[in-house]
């Protein structure tokens, strides 16, 4: 069927839109034909048309119900000289009571009032129709001074009218869950962007708390095994974590069900007072929803406590459900977060607890002091000592005694790598930013981020790479070989080096201005010689520690065997020592260990075998190399960056010399 609707009336062309946007919706419902009505209402009476398009114009101005109801008697009241409109209102007493008017009303019985809203419609002077509409109180409009109005037009009235209102609170609704729904997000963004969980916590209660006009606001996580619920926050509890039972109170009810709870005034008596006591507080009103994860289990409950404005409503129910919904995802995965975290922390206090930093010299003590106050900073340090003095051991100490400890401590051997690689390992490349860069790759600094980079034989670095590096100290970002954005990081460096940095300034071999910027904060290892009685307590520790591996019992050190450790120059400090006391562990089986069982190298150092003189130059070379790299391997246990260090040549110059020689397999 098509509806062809030409009305004009006084140059009013929107009527047709205000039928259509009126009627057209109630056609498919009403078995009653809105236009025939509306038609022949008109028809019998054209100011209808003039009181419909004010009444259109009441629906997109009035702000709310009482000036839309304003607007209606005001419409009403003009189209007709002389009439006047009021509207009335049930209370919840039962009396009727004057809402809005227009032009000179009577005043009306409650009884009359109550009369005409059974009647639904009543035609005459005045003539009433009721305004029934969904979770409102009862209405009545009622209209004076138009005693001809034939009742075809009253029922045309009273239906637009009823249909314009509902609209009206429709469109109103609509239009607060949006502002609901728009507050909400911005509430929830915020959460997302809190991590740890305690503040999380505090924050969501804080923002619920105003978002639904309540007094209070607690989140409830559920110890399933310890049958507690811990609630927080808690204001006026120590440290505002409040434990209570999981199966009293309302909460307990939430968690148990899984179903809302909803308490007012007059149901005051499920209210746990216990916690009430523990929080000197008084609960008149409360509402407590569940937390759900993803697999649809309790997992906890949001709870609101005292509405500022009377009880909790149906809307406040479902609006909570609604929130609880977003900090259930919220809180499940900072939960996760939170026990990684944790999980990470242990991993840290594991390997910070492993690191044993032995001795009791003054300088030992010293070292420890300089340790913690360097920790709590977040400068560059300089660590300087002999091969094998501990560098490594106090680099790592002072990260894991750090805020950075559960971030990475990444450690990078500046001599193990040619310069070339060094950049690309240290500063990371783009993909083809050299022949071999077949992927892009994060440097060493990435890699650290938020932690701590520890540059092992920082006097080995070449001067490009150092310029590269002074400008990460200062600037704080990286650039990627072949890269052009910077990346901002931020990484504590900690270096450290052997060789003699201000010599190497004065032969223009390190800079002098990143010589200065690592030099803030330097931490200088004593030798071993000159530690005394340390020498003596790491020994035994050593010893200790090789027997339990070896399953022997621990060996005496004689008073001669310490006498001779005392003595000895230790030109491989605290790794020639351990290497000595794990060589006697393992390989000598006396109770007690004297001086002459020591194998300590002699001043001069060991002796390589000499070599034939029948043989050639070349044939006696190689067969010197092949000793000197022999020996070499085995004082390191085969650790072939070891044993290159010590024989003063690059790991990879190693590989290859002793492929040459046969000491490797082609396919090593
Ligand atoms: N004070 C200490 N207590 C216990 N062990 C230590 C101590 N100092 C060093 N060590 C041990 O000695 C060995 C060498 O230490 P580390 O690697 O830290 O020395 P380094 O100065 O960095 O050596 P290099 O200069 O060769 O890099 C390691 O096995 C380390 O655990």
């Amino acid at each position: 069927m098509v509806w062809r609707l030409f009305l004009y009336n006084g140059g009013e062309v929107r009527i047709p839109f205000l039928f259509a946007e009126l009627l057209l919706p109630a056609m498919n419902s009403s078995d009653h034909d809105p236009f025939q009505l509306l038609g022949e209402a008109i028809q019998e009476n054209p100011r209808l048309a003039t009181m419909l398009t004010q009444l259109w114009r009441q629906l997109g101005t009035a702000q709310d119900l009482s000036q839309l109801f304003d607007g209606i008697c005001q419409a009403l009241a003009k189209s007709f000289p002389g009439a006047a409109a009021q509207l009335l209102c049930q209370q919840s007493t039962g009396d009727w009571k004057r809402m809005a008017s227009a032009g000179k009303t009577s005043a009306i019985s409650s009884s009359q009032s109550q009369q005409w809203m059974q009647a639904d419609i009543t035609s005459g002077d005045p003539a009433a129709f009721s305004l029934p509409l969904e979770n409102e109180p009862h209405r009545l409009l009622v209209l004076e001074g138009v005693p001809g109005l034939p009742a075809r037009s009253l029922q045309a009235i009273a239906q637009v009218t009823r249909f314009a209102v509902k609209r009206f609170i429709e469109n109103q609704n609509k239009s607060d869950r949006s502002q609901r729904l728009k507050a909400m997000l911005t509430m929830v963004q915020r959460w997302h962007q809190t991590d740890d969980l305690i503040s999380l916590l505090n924050e969501m209660a804080e923002s619920s708390t105003e978002f639904f006009g309540a007094e209070r606001a607690s989140i409830f996580l559920w110890d399933k095994p310890k049958h507690q619920l811990i609630g927080r926050p808690a204001l006026g509890v120590e440290d505002g974590k409040l434990v209570v039972p999981d199966d009293k109170g309302v909460v307990g009810a939430v968690v148990q069900t899984g179903e809302p709870r909803r308490v007012d005034d007059m149901l005051g008596h499920e209210v746990n007072r216990d916690i009430d006591k523990q929080l000197e507080f008084h609960t008149r009103s409360l509402l407590a929803v569940p937390l759900l994860d993803r697999k649809g289990k309790v997992f906890g409950a949001f709870e609101l406590i005292n509405k500022l404005d009377g009880n909790f409503t149906t809307k406040d129910e479902q609006g909570l459900m609604e929130v609880a919904v977003h900090a259930a995802a919220v809180l499940e995965s900072s939960q996760q977060i939170a026990g990684l975290m944790e999980c990470r922390d242990r991993i840290a206090q594991a390997q910070a607890s492993e690191i044993q930093l032995i001795g009791e010299s003054p300088a030992m003590i010293e070292l420890r002091k300089n340790i913690d106050r360097i920790a709590a900073t977040k400068l560059p340090v300089l660590v300087l000592g002999e091969n094998g003095s501990g560098k490594e051991v106090v680099s790592r100490l002072i990260h894991y005694q750090s805020d950075r400890r559960s971030q990475p401590l990444v450690a990078v051997n500046c001599a193990a790598l040619p310069d070339t690689l060094l950049e690309s390992e240290l500063f990371g490349h783009e993909k083809g930013a050299f022949t071999g860069a077949h992927e892009t790759k994060a440097g060493k600094f990435e890699l650290a981020s938020g932690g701590t980079l520890f540059l092992d034989e920082i006097g080995d670095m070449s001067l490009p790479g150092q310029a590269k590096l002074l400008r990460v100290l200062e600037n704080h970002v990286v650039t990627r070989l072949g890269g052009q954005t910077d990346i901002e990081i931020d990484v504590r460096v900690i270096a450290a080096t052997n060789q003699d940095l201000p010599k190497l300034v004065k032969e223009k071999k390190f800079r002098q201005d990143l010589f200065y910027r690592l030099d803030v904060v330097s931490v200088n290892l004593p030798p071993l010689r000159d530690r005394g009685n340390d020498i003596l307590i790491l020994a035994q520790q050593f010893l200790e520690q090789f027997s339990r591996k070896a399953h022997r019992e621990i060996p005496m050190l004689s008073a001669d065997a310490k006498d001779c450790l005392l003595a000895h120059p230790w030109p491989g400090n605290i790794r020639e020592l351990r290497n000595t006391m794990e060589r006697i562990a393992f390989l000598c089986d006396r109770e007690v260990i004297t001086s002459e069982v020591l194998p300590l190298e002699t001043s001069t150092g060991p002796q390589v075998h000499q070599v034939s003189a029948q043989l050639d130059l070349a044939a006696a070379t190689d067969r010197f190399q092949a000793d000197f790299i022999s020996y070499h391997l085995g004082r390191t246990g085969g650790n072939m960056a070891q044993a290159a260090k010590n024989m003063g040549v690059h790991r990879s110059n190693l590989h290859r010399k002793m492929k040459q020689l046969g000491l490797l397999d082609e396919k090593e």
